[in-house]
């Protein structure tokens, strides 16, 4: 078993030789990502090898090896992945599209139906052992540490987290600024405490996504709570990452910016009980929604993995609304920013 612990991609791997290099490397105790551009070819290689020799052997991904950006994504094969706030809207579609290219996930959310429907879903798509949901609250550190570390017990590392929990709610602002903002600042610091490299842990680096919004870039006037937290998390992600960088971590950490997306946190835009002291401005809601449009999950799910995946970004913040997908330029220097001279 010479191959034991080590994870094998093989391109081409549904039949020929490249389903005999899978099978040898399976038969040493290698785990296998079987690629390849045909599908039908692929799923049935992979019924094969769960025969002889387990489903948690292999995973079959349709791949087409003459795109880059295909093959890139594919690098998930075998990366773990923790992603809060699973259970649906964003956070289910970035566990999606995370599970759709080979990663296995770690799906956390306070809301336990939610999650258990969750998991049901992608085991279906995926299979049962390419996912486990946990009951998690992200304003809880103990509830948090635990989550990550039964991730661990189950995949064997971390290499990729999704800080995405929030919420809307103006009435109970705490609570707001609590989740949003000290939830994904707890996340990153566990985050760090497990991928980091070097003397002070030992971790083999990775990514870290914080799920901010346009908010965290620009006033939304019916939510100024909310606004606040997502700008804290953009703040926190920045100095983070130079942070990560200067300490040689070989952690990317990185600020998600979307615009409205259809999911059930736009309930809120009609909840008179959560708008706080702006209950008189929720008409004002409709038209703020139909100057911007709303955005679909598979989209933005999409611009995820690509904030994710490239590797030359650290500390980016990536904006996505329904004109574009752009990472913002902040002033490098005060003195370079735009500004209005008094006399
Ligand atoms: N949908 C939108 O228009 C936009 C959403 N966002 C952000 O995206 C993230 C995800 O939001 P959506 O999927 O739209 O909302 P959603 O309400 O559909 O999903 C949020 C999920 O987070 C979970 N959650 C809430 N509090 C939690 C806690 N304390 N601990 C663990 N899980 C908790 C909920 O149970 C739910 O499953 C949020 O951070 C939100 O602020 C950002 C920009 C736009
Ligand atoms: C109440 C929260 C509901 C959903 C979650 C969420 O985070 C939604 C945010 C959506 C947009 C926020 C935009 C705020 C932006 C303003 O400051 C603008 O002045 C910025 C300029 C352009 C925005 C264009 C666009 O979003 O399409």
């Amino acid at each position: 078993m010479a191959l034991s612990g080590k994870i094998a991609l093989v391109t081409g791997a549904s039949q020929g030789l490249g389903k005999g290099f899978s099978d040898v490397l399976l038969k040493n105790g290698a785990k296998v990502a079987l690629l390849d551009v045909n599908e039908t070819a692929g799923k049935n290689a992979k019924a094969d090898f769960d025969k002889e020799y387990g489903e948690d052997s292999t995973i079959f991904l349709t791949c087409d090896v003459t795109s880059y950006e295909h093959l890139k994504v594919m690098a998930l094969s075998g990366k773990i992945a923790l992603v809060t706030g699973a259970g649906q809207g964003l956070g289910k579609g970035f566990s999606d599209i995370l599970l759709k290219n080979g990663a296995k996930v770690a799906l956390l959310d306070i809301n336990e139906n939610a999650g258990k429907n969750a998991k049901a879903d992608f085991d279906k798509e995926y299979g049962k052992d390419r996912n486990i949901f946990l009951t998690c609250d992200v304003t809880s550190n103990a509830q948090l540490k635990d989550a990550f570390q039964k991730t661990i017990e189950k995949f064997g590392r971390i290499d990729i987290v999704s800080n995405n929990a929030g919420i809307v709610d103006e009435t109970n602002w705490e609570k707001t600024v609590e989740v949003n903002l000290n939830g994904v600042i707890r996340g990153t610091y566990l985050a760090l405490e497990h991928m980091k490299k070097g003397s002070g842990g030992g971790g083999e680096g990775g990514v870290i996504i914080n799920t901010s919004s346009m908010a965290g870039l620009g006033p939304l006037l019916t939510s100024p709570v909310y606004t606040a937290s997502k700008h804290g998390v953009v703040g926190f992600t920045r100095a983070m990452a130079e942070a990560s960088s200067v300490s040689g971590y070989g952690v990317r950490i990185n600020a998600f910016c979307p615009s409205f997306v259809k999911t059930p946190i736009l309930d809120f835009m009609k909840n008179e009980k959560a708008a706080g002291q702006l209950g008189h401005l929720q008409h004002l809601s409709d038209k703020i929604l139909a100057k911007t449009g709303i955005l679909e999950v598979p989209v933005v799910a999409e611009r995820f993995l690509q904030l994710v995946t490239d590797e030359e970004k650290n500390g980016a913040v990536m904006m996505v609304t329904q004109e574009c997908t752009a990472y913002m330029n902040f002033p490098k220097d005060f003195k370079d920013a735009p500004k209005t001279i008094l006399p």
